[in-house]
C-alpha cells in the first residue's frame, strides 16, 4: 500500500470521528431527532470509525513489513564476485563514451544527471560489450545482428566462480593435466565465444569451445582469430549434428521423447538433496516438462575426444522451450536466435543430458558445471546428481540487475579427506566428511550429537530438523570448556594424522573476546557418507582460528562416535 493511500484512510478516520463528536454534541444539546435515532447513528459511525482505524493499522503494518522484506531481500542478494573487475567499479558509460566515439551515440543522461544506455536497444548493448571487452580486457570482438549478446560483468562472475572451485580443496587435485595449466570446455560457446575469450585473457586458461550452428562456429572462430595473443589457447569445435536435429520454432514438441535411454534420470528421485531436504522427487512431476528428454545433437559424449582431459566444463544452456518464454524480459535486448535460446525440454533436459554424459565420462573432467535459469530446476538437477553418485555438488547464485541465475557444479572425484586442516584455519566455512557410517545412524543422530557436543559446555544451541542445522553461540568460557574437556582425549587425538592441530591447547588459542556464532549443517552425500559444514557468522579474522580449532574437535568427536574404524 502506498503512503498516499494511507493518508486517504487517515482522512476518512478523521471524518468519522468528527461525525461521532457531532452526534455526541447533538445528544447533549437535546436536538429534535429522537434520542434513539441519534444513538443508533452514533453507534454505526463509531463502529465504522474503529473498523477504519484497525484497517489502517493493518495496512500500515503490511506496508512496513513489505518494505522490510524488500530491504532484507536486497541486502541478502549476493553481489558481484569480489574478484570481478566490475565489483567495485561498475562500467562508467560517460568515460567510455568520451574514449570511444562509436559508443557515444548510445549514451544519454537521465534527469538525475547519470549517464545511461537504452537496454532495450540491441545495438547499444552490443556496443557496450564491444567497448568493455576492448577497454578492460584488450579483446577485439563482434557479433552479427540478432545473435546473443553477453553482458561482460555477468559472464565474468561465472569464470571467477570456476576459478574458486578449481582452487578449493574440496575434491582431490588431479595432476594428469600438466600441473598448473587449466583446460576448460565451453559447451555452446556461441558466436560471442565469451567464456573462452574471458577465461583465456583473464586467467590464461585454454579452452575447447563447442557449438552446432554455422553462424556460431564462424563468428567464434573469427573472434578468436582477431585476438592473436590468445589464439593458441582456444579451439573451436563443431558438434556434428548427426541424425538428431534441433527444433524449429514451434515444432519442438514432436521431437520430445519420454522413453528411457541409457540412464533414465527422469525417474522419481526419492531422496533428500543437499540443497533442500524437502525438495523431493515428487516435485519433479509437478512441472509439465518433468519427463521431457533432450534429443538434440551430442553435448559432451561424442564431442570430447579419446584421451582428452579437462579441469572443467561450463555451459550457458539454451534456457527456454519456446521463443515466447525467452522474450519475457522487456527491459533488456540481448538478442538471441532460436538456436541459441531454446531446446526441446528447455534447460532441464539439456543439463540432464550433460549429467548423463558426465556419468559416462566421470573423471575426464574434474568439475562439471552449468548455469541454471530456474531455481526449481536447480533443485531437481541437484537431486539427480546425488542419485547418479556425484561425490560433490555445489551451487551458487549469480545476480545481475533484475536477473538471477544459478551455478551448478559437480564432480565424481573423491572428496579431499581432511578439509579442516591448518592451512584453511583462517576460513569462515569449513567442512569434513563422515564416511563409513553405521546403517543405524542418520543425519539426525549426527545433528543431535553436534548439539550435545556444544550444549554440554553451556553453549546456546538451536537444532532445526527441517533445515538439518544447529546454530551455536558460545562465549569465550564455553569455548574454553569444550576445548579443555576435549583435550583430555589427547592420547587419541594425538594419534590422528594432523598432529600439528591436535596438539593446540585451549590456553594457546587466541580466543575471541566476544561470542562466537556459527552454524553446523549436515548433508547426506551418498548412503553411509555425510558432509558436515560449519559456517562462521562473523567475518573477523581473529575468530576464525578458534572456529577452526573447535570445528576440528567436533570432527574428532563425531568420527569417534559414528565412523567405523578401518
Ligand atoms: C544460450 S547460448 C550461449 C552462448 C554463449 N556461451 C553465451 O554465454 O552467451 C547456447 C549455445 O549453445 C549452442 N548449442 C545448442 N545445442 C548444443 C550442443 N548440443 N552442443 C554445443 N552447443 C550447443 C547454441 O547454438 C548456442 O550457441
Amino acid at each position: 500500500m502506498k503512503n498516499s493511500e494511507l493518508d486517504k484512510l487517515d482522512e476518512q478516520v478523521e471524518k468519522l470521528d468528527e461525525q461521532v463528536k457531532d452526534f455526541n454534541d447533538a445528544i447533549l444539546r437535546g436536538d429534535d431527532d429522537s434520542d434513539s435515532d441519534i444513538e443508533g447513528h452514533k453507534l454505526m459511525v463509531g463502529l465504522f470509525s474503529s473498523w477504519a482505524k484497525s484497517h489502517r493499522a493493518k495496512c500500515e503494518m503490511l506496508t512496513n513489513k513489505n518494505k522490510k522484506k524488500k530491504r532484507k531481500r536486497r541486502e541478502e542478494r549476493p553481489t558481484t564476485h569480489p574478484r570481478n573487475k566490475y565489483s567495485e567499479n561498475p562500467p562508467d558509460f560517460a568515460h567510455l563514451a568520451s574514449l570511444y566515439p562509436s559508443f557515444k551515440p548510445f549514451v544519454f543522461f537521465s534527469r538525475d544527471g547519470r549517464p545511461r544506455i537504452d537496454w532495450t536497444d540491441f545495438n547499444a548493448t552490443r556496443e557496450l560489450t564491444r567497448v568493455l571487452l576492448l577497454h578492460d580486457h584488450r579483446l577485439n570482438w563482434w557479433i552479427p545482428d540478432g545473435q546473443l549478446c553477453p553482458t561482460v560483468p555477468n559472464r565474468s562472475n561465472y569464470i571467477h566462480w570456476i576459478e574458486d572451485l578449481l582452487s578449493s580443496d574440496i575434491i582431490v587435485k588431479t595432476t594428469s593435466n600438466g600441473g598448473d595449466k587449466v583446460r576448460g570446455f565451453d559447451i555452446g560457446t556461441g558466436a560471442n565465444c565469451i567464456y573462452p575469450l574471458l577465461g583465456a585473457s583473464l586467467l590464461g586458461w585454454s579452452f575447447v569451445g563447442s557449438d552446432v550452428t554455422d553462424v556460431a562456429l564462424e563468428w567464434a572462430e573469427k573472434n578468436v582469430r582477431d585476438n592473436p595473443h590468445i589464439l593458441e589457447l582456444i579451439e573451436i569445435r563443431r558438434v556434428e549434428n548427426g541424425k538428431e536435429t534441433l527444433p524449429l520454432e514451434g515444432s519442438h514438441n514432436e521431437m520430445l521423447i519420454s522413453t528411457a535411454s541409457k540412464i533414465d534420470l527422469t525417474e522419481n528421485m526419492g531422496r533428500e538433496t543437499a540443497l533442500s531436504p524437502s525438495s523431493s522427487s515428487n516435485s519433479s512431476n509437478l512441472h509439465p516438462n518433468a519427463n521431457k528428454r533432450y534429443c538434440g545433437p551430442p553435448i559432451l559424449l561424442g564431442v570430447v575426444r579419446e584421451g582428452e582431459e579437462f579441469d572443467f566444463c561450463m555451459c550457458n544452456p539454451p534456457f527456454f522451450e519456446t521463443m515466447e518464454e525467452a522474450g519475457l524480459n522487456p527491459k533488456t535486448s540481448c538478442g538471441g536466435t532460436p538456436m541459441e535460446m531454446i531446446c526441446p525440454g528447455g534447460e532441464r533436459a539439456f543439463i540432464t543430458r550433460i549429467i548423463e554424459d558426465s556419468v559416462t565420462l566421470k573423471h575426464t573432467f574434474r568439475w562439471y558445471t552449468s548455469m541454471v535459469g530456474r531455481k526449481f530446476n536447480l533443485k531437481i538437477l541437484t537431486s539427480k546428481l546425488w542419485e547418479v553418485g556425484a561425490t560433490m555438488v555445489k551451487t551458487t547464485e549469480f545476480v545481475q540487475g533484475q536477473t538471477c541465475r544459478w551455478g551448478l557444479a559437480w564432480s565424481f572425484l573423491p572428496p579431499a579427506k581432511k578439509i579442516a586442516s591448518s592451512h584453511v584455519a583462517v576460513k569462515n566455512n569449513l567442512s569434513f566428511m563422515l564416511e563409513g557410517l553405521d546403517r543405524k545412524f542418520s543425519a539426525i543422530n549426527v545433528l543431535q550429537s553436534v548439539e550435545s557436543f556444544f550444549c554440554s559446555s553451556g553453549a546456546l544451541c538451536n537444532l532445526n530438523t527441517s533445515s538439518f542445522t544447529v546454530d551455536v553461540t558460545t562465549t569465550k568460557d564455553h569455548l574454553d570448556a569444550v576445548l579443555k574437556s576435549e583435550s583430555q582425549h589427547c592420547g587419541r587425538v594425538a594419534s590422528c594424522e594432523d598432529v600439528q592441530e591436535a596438539t593446540i591447547s585451549s590456553s594457546c588459542l587466541n580466543l575471541p573476546p566476544n561470542n562466537l556464532s556459527f552454524r553446523v549443517s549436515v548433508f547426506q552425500q551418498i548412503p553411509g557418507t555425510l558432509l558436515v559444514k560449519g559456517s562462521l557468522q562473523q567475518r573477523e579474522s581473529q575468530v576464525s582460528g578458534s572456529f577452526s580449532s573447535i570445528f576440528q574437535r567436533l570432527e574428532e568427536d563425531l568420527k569417534q562416535k559414528f565412523c567405523r574404524r578401518k
